[in-house]
């Protein structure tokens, strides 16, 4: 089955796209979204997008790792929005349905801001913070964070949580509104360039904690720059947005 497709990238976190409007895709195979995942045997991506029709949205956007686990994602969500729009689904607003709901984004030159949910899943433990937001993650402050071993301590304490597990964030304070951050990301089983709901967790879980008392957090990831901002009502953070660059590297066909 030949099957086209177009490769996005969000500050280094990458996905194969697919507009499946007339549902081609075999999803429930996971064997053929690893194949295509594979960076040596396939295309090679973090994971892979389908774009739906729903009739409520503007469109819909299904999310799975490389290892064909489905969940939501942050970055893949605003590459979802700069593929709708170069295909014409939308222009520069859109409200589009995902794995953990309805999001709102806007376009700005190749900048998405992405609205995320609002965030109330927040746990403070002793050394790292748990929060969903959109998927689980685990956040936890380091020092030496260029050196650390994000894929050993990653792996473990990726394990450590029960099924399905939890995304790992490491994060060096760098000032009061900049924090960077290193994930090691389930479903990939590796540490990826970025993970956008990764740094939405780490600039609530940083501002819940008294680590900074600014709304607006600059995030430096491996491959580039994100930015969070949140208002906060006893708790609950809400008006969450995620944004950053979504660029397209180039189309082709895929014989699976
Ligand atoms: N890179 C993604 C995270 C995907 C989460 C996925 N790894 C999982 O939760 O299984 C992001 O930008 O949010």
């Amino acid at each position: 089955m030949k099957i086209d497709f177009y490769k996005f990238q969000g500050t280094g976190n990458d996905f194969v796209m697919v507009d499946n409007r007339t549902k081609i895709f075999p999803k429930e195979n996971t064997d053929i979204i690893s194949q295509i995942c594979d960076r040596h045997f396939g295309i090679g991506a973090d994971g892979i997008i389908l774009i739906e029709n729903d009739e409520n949205f503007d469109f819909k956007m299904i999310y799975f790792n490389a290892d064909g686990s489905e969940t939501f994602c942050g970055n893949g969500g605003r590459c979802a929005v700069a593929f709708a729009k170069k295909l014409g689904l939308v222009d520069n607003k859109t409200t589009f349905l995902a794995f953990d709901g309805e999001h709102f984004a806007e376009i700005e030159n190749n900048i998405i801001s992405l609205q995320m949910i609002d965030v109330s899943e927040i746990i403070v433990k002793e050394n790292s913070v748990f929060a969903y937001t959109g998927t689980q993650h685990h956040v936890e402050l380091v020092t030496d964070l260029e050196n650390y071993p994000v894929f050993d301590n990653g792996k473990k304490i990726r394990y450590s949580y029960d099924n399905p597990g939890s995304n790992v964030n490491f994060v060096q304070q760098i000032n009061d509104t900049t924090f960077r951050v290193r994930t090691y990301e389930k479903g990939v089983e590796d540490e990826t360039l970025a993970c956008g709901t990764g740094v939405t967790a780490v600039a609530i879980a940083m501002h819940k904690t008294n680590k900074t008392s600014s709304n607006l957090i600059s995030l430096p990831v491996e491959g580039g720059k994100l930015e969070v901002s949140f208002t906060e009502e006893n708790g609950i953070y809400k008006n969450v947005f995620l944004k950053g660059p979504a660029t397209f590297v180039f189309n082709g066909t895929i014989d699976i």
